[in-house]
């Protein structure tokens, strides 16, 4: 189903402020006055889904049927080829009730290092899903490729940034410039075939 999303309030279903601090940057050109999750007191939705579309339309429909406004929601993840895509949808999970991604970031070193000459090829996902309190949604994916590097660098970002460089850059997302990140990331690939079909 496909839309126009008149300007208005939006609610940005996340209770990651990493996240949310890209999504209203990105947002920000679109005439949408983003609210967060957070302001509005919506609650932290278990993800049941076994897809990143699941997810994301699973947290973007409880938002929208809670505060009776459009709500946009973002699942995504880390997927390590050798890992067989872990963690994938748990790659918050992998960080624990305490959010450490130094520890999950360590996880996946170590798993790397069971597997003779693993390569190190891994790239970000993101889902967006957009749903409208009368029943309607949409849903787009993007994603971006690169490699993991060890020990991570750069502080800039947020979750497993530290330890991933895109494909023919030198810099991991920890350390790029966040407007270049806010580019070129799997999240901009999303956001960009979701502004196609309802901006
Ligand atoms: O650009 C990114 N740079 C680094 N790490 C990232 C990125 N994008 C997703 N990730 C990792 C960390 C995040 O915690 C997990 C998503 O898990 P995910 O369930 O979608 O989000 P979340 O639980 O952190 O917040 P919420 O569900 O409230 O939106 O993947
Ligand atoms: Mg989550």
């Amino acid at each position: 189903m496909s839309r126009k999303l008149l300007p208005g309030r939006l609610v940005v279903a996340s209770h990651n402020p990493g996240k949310v601090r890209e999504i209203t940057a990105l947002l920000g050109a679109y005439g949408a006055e983003p609210v967060s999750a957070a302001e509005m007191d919506l609650p932290e939705p278990e993800e049941t889904g076994t897809t990143f579309a699941a997810n994301a339309l699973l947290k973007a429909r409880q938002a929208a049927d809670l505060s009776g406004l459009p709500a946009l929601a973002d699942d995504s993840g880390l997927c390590v080829d050798a890992l067989n895509g872990d963690p994938g949808i748990f790659s918050a999970r992998w960080a624990g009730e305490s959010k450490d991604f130094g520890e999950a970031m360590r996880r996946i070193e170590a798993k790397l290092g069971d597997i003779k000459d693993a390569p190190r090829d891994a790239h970000f996902v993101c889902a967006l899903a957009l749903c409208w309190p009368d029943g309607g949604e949409v849903e787009v994916e993007g994603r971006v490729d690169g490699a993991l590097v060890n020990p991570p660098r750069g502080d800039r970002g947020f979750g497993y940034d530290p330890m991933f460089v895109r494909s023919g850059d030198d810099q991991t997302f920890g350390e790029i410039d966040p407007d270049l990140k806010h580019r070129i990331s799997h999240r901009a690939d999303a956001f960009a075939k979701l502004v196609g079909l309802v901006f």
